[in-house]
């Protein structure tokens, strides 16, 4: 069934609810079937006053964890990884669990416990503490086998970064590359995504950029500019650069089976259901919306960004939504709305 049209009044209310409620700024760009709507609301830079705009770069944070998959599902359609090997297959010794497998790590399903939650207790402390560190992959998987498991493998869904450092690890042992080096050939310069940089762990945006502001957790207390920081406790859980143009067309090449073989698609669509309207595949998440049609792509929440980057199942219509802020629970729930408006049009 055709999609209904896009609801634009409803967008722009969604950005204009977003900076009430504490971003700086927020944007939308929906791509649908060849017609692009730009929708911007407040500011790139508090101190400048520059307004906000669509074809501002900003930091995309767990999206980073689609682009990890895809690699991982061309390596398996080139049959140099399988799916359900044991990752100490490939990484010997790395894990604890020879159970755990490269689907479990994919799916958020090996109980590797999630570091971040330690290191973010206090968002403004926890994120200064780390903003211009530069770790290991070794070093985080080392931070999280501290804690343990959260369940046995494959038992449940619970979402962890870790899961996403030993994506990478496995990444840069089966290419014999750095990641930064497989996103370019394999995703960012096949799809032209001028936009889209993996500068780890180089600090600065390249070119224009919104400025991101992290929300301090006492009400009140000023924003943090995040906007320079290595997002070394990501990496390749959360550090790539892009723009919503370019997320737009990388969700609807993903989505059009440009980037992977049906089967392995196939794989990364088979959905663990997270709450009544969210399920995850292999990075990648699914959203029923209200008006029954479901989208596909992700979230991203990194200091002083938040990201909603999603496609219609056959990439036809694509819908990135920004706002420059994080910890605020608030805009990141009202961001949500955008999804609402862009794929159910006027409810
Ligand atoms: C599940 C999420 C939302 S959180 C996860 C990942 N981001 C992180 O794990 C960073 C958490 C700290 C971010 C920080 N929060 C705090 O410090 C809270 N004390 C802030 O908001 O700036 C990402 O991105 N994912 C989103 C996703 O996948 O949708």
């Amino acid at each position: 069934a055709a999609l209904p049209a896009p609801d634009t009044a409803g967008l722009t209310a969604v950005l204009r609810s977003a900076v009430a409620q504490g971003a700086p700024g927020a944007l939308a760009r929906l791509d649908d079937h060849g017609t692009t709507y730009r929708l911007t609301r407040g500011v790139a830079d508090r101190t400048t006053g520059r307004p906000i705009s669509t074809e501002d770069r900003f930091r995309i944070g767990s999206v980073t964890k689609t682009f990890s998959t895809v690699v991982l599902l061309q390596l398996a359609d080139e049959h140099r990884l399988a799916l359900d090997e044991p990752v100490n297959h490939y990484l010997p010794g790395l894990l604890p669990d020879d159970r755990i497998t490269v689907r479990h790590v994919l799916s958020h399903r090996s109980g590797l416990y999630d570091y971040s939650n330690d290191m973010f207790a206090n968002s403004v402390s926890g994120f200064e503490a780390v903003r211009k560190k530069v770790f290991t992959y070794r070093q985080l998987v080392a931070l999280s086998l501290e804690k343990p498991r959260t369940n046995a493998p494959g038992a449940a869904y619970a979402y962890s970064n870790t899961n996403f450092v030993v994506a990478g690890l496995l990444i840069e042992k089966l290419t014999g590359q750095p990641v930064g080096t497989a996103y370019q050939n394999r995703i960012i310069g096949p799809l032209k995504l001028t936009d889209t940089f993996y500068v780890h762990p180089d600090t600065a945006i390249p070119g224009r950029y919104a400025r991101g502001y992290l929300t301090p957790d006492t009400a009140g207390a000023p924003l943090v500019d995040a906007t320079a920081q290595t997002v070394s406790w990501a990496q390749s859980a959360g550090a790539l650069i892009s723009s919503a143009h370019d997320l737009d067309v990388f969700y609807g090449a993903l989505l059009k089976g440009k980037l992977m073989s049906a089967a392995r698609l196939a794989e990364m669509e088979r959905f663990t259901k997270v709450n009544s309207t969210t399920a995850y595949g292999l990075g990648l998440r699914r959203r029923d919306l209200t008006c029954g049609v479901s989208v596909y792509g992700h979230t991203g929440a990194v200091q002083g960004y938040y990201t909603y980057a999603f496609s219609t199942k056959d990439g036809g219509r694509s819908l990135t939504a920004v706002a420059n802020t994080s910890n605020n629970g608030k805009v990141l729930d009202t961001l949500a709305g955008a999804l609402e408006s862009a794929f159910c049009g006027k409810q």
